[in-house]
């Protein structure tokens, strides 16, 4: 897929990874609709990308992925704005192992709404032209991190209704491919509140921070990088990217 003049959404697209994913899209010559619900960052982050793409090219909208509405009326002003939906990068997500119900309502749920959602402007079925889904899962959506059981637990689902929805497009004619980008750990604010945020399983820090130390860390450049890959390349439909320090390799599961 190339990406110039295409049309993308990114929830979540504030900070961390989702800003570099705008960013890279963005340099790529797509428009961006960014979506999150820290509007001091977007507006922030926003007034950055203005000076160096122009305004035509970027839209913030206030969204809440635990709300259908609000998404909804954000992939439709997306739609009015720029003329429809070619991308969606489903990525908003927190860990919060005390706030638990919350963690699935916008890791999990969140990305199934953005999906559902996207499909009334994107499907070729609806009208529309077809394209691609990414949902931003994580190496705990492959490998459980034993000090978030629920945030391990919402990834999982990430990567399983990914793979789900890959094989529904191509057996329905969606014409959309639908990949999962799971980094390991990269530097952003989610990592680096996590002793707080662990709840019950706090106690089980020091062998997150050994596996940090054991696994290494990603920048957000990187994990961009590697969201190009599965965006721009047609075969990539129902994939998991397993995105390591110096490693990245398309994970295989068990066939019954
Ligand atoms: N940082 C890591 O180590 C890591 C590794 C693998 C996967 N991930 C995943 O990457 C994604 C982005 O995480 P990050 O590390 O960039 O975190 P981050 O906290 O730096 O950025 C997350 C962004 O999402 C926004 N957001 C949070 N809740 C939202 C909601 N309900 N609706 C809309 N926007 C919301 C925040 O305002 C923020 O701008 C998450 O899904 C996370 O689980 C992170
Ligand atoms: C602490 C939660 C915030 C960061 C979450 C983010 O999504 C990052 C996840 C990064 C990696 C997860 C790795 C899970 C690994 C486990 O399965 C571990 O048991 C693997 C053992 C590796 C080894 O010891 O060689």
């Amino acid at each position: 897929m190339d990406l110039n003049g295409k049309i993308a959404v990114v929830t979540g697209a504030a900070m961390g990874i989702g800003k570099a994913i705008t960013e890279i899209l963005l340099q790529n010559g797509a428009k961006v609709a960014l979506l999150d619900v820290n509007e001091t960052a977007a507006e922030s982050l926003m007034e950055a990308l203005n000076k160096q793409y122009g305004q035509e090219r970027t839209l913030f909208l206030k969204c809440n992925v635990e709300s259908e509405e609000q998404i909804k009326a954000a992939f439709q002003k997306t739609t009015e704005t720029f003329g429809g939906m070619d991308i969606l990068c489903n990525n908003a997500g927190i860990m919060n192992e005390s706030a638990w119900e919350q963690a699935v309502s916008i890791n999990l749920m969140g990305v199934i709404r953005g999906t559902y959602q996207a499909l009334e402007h994107m499907s070729k079925l609806n009208g529309g032209r077809g394209g691609v889904i990414i949902n931003t899962a994580s190496m705990a959506g492959i490998s459980p991190l034993l000090s978030c059981p629920v945030y391990t637990a919402t990834k999982n689902g990430v990567v399983g209704f990914t793979r789900a929805m890959a094989a529904a497009s191509t057996a329905s004619g969606y014409g959309i491919r639908v990949n999962a980008l799971c980094p390991s750990f990269v530097q952003t604010e989610l990592l680096s509140t996590i002793t707080s945020k662990m709840g019950r399983f706090s106690h089980l820090v020091d062998k997150t921070e050994q596996l940090v130390e054991k696994l290494g860390m990603l920048s957000v450049s990187e994990v961009a990088e590697c969201f190009l890959e599965l965006v721009t390349d047609e075969t990539k439909n129902g994939e998991a990217l397993l995105v390591i320090p110096k490693v990245k390799k398309y994970a295989t599961f068990p066939s019954v």
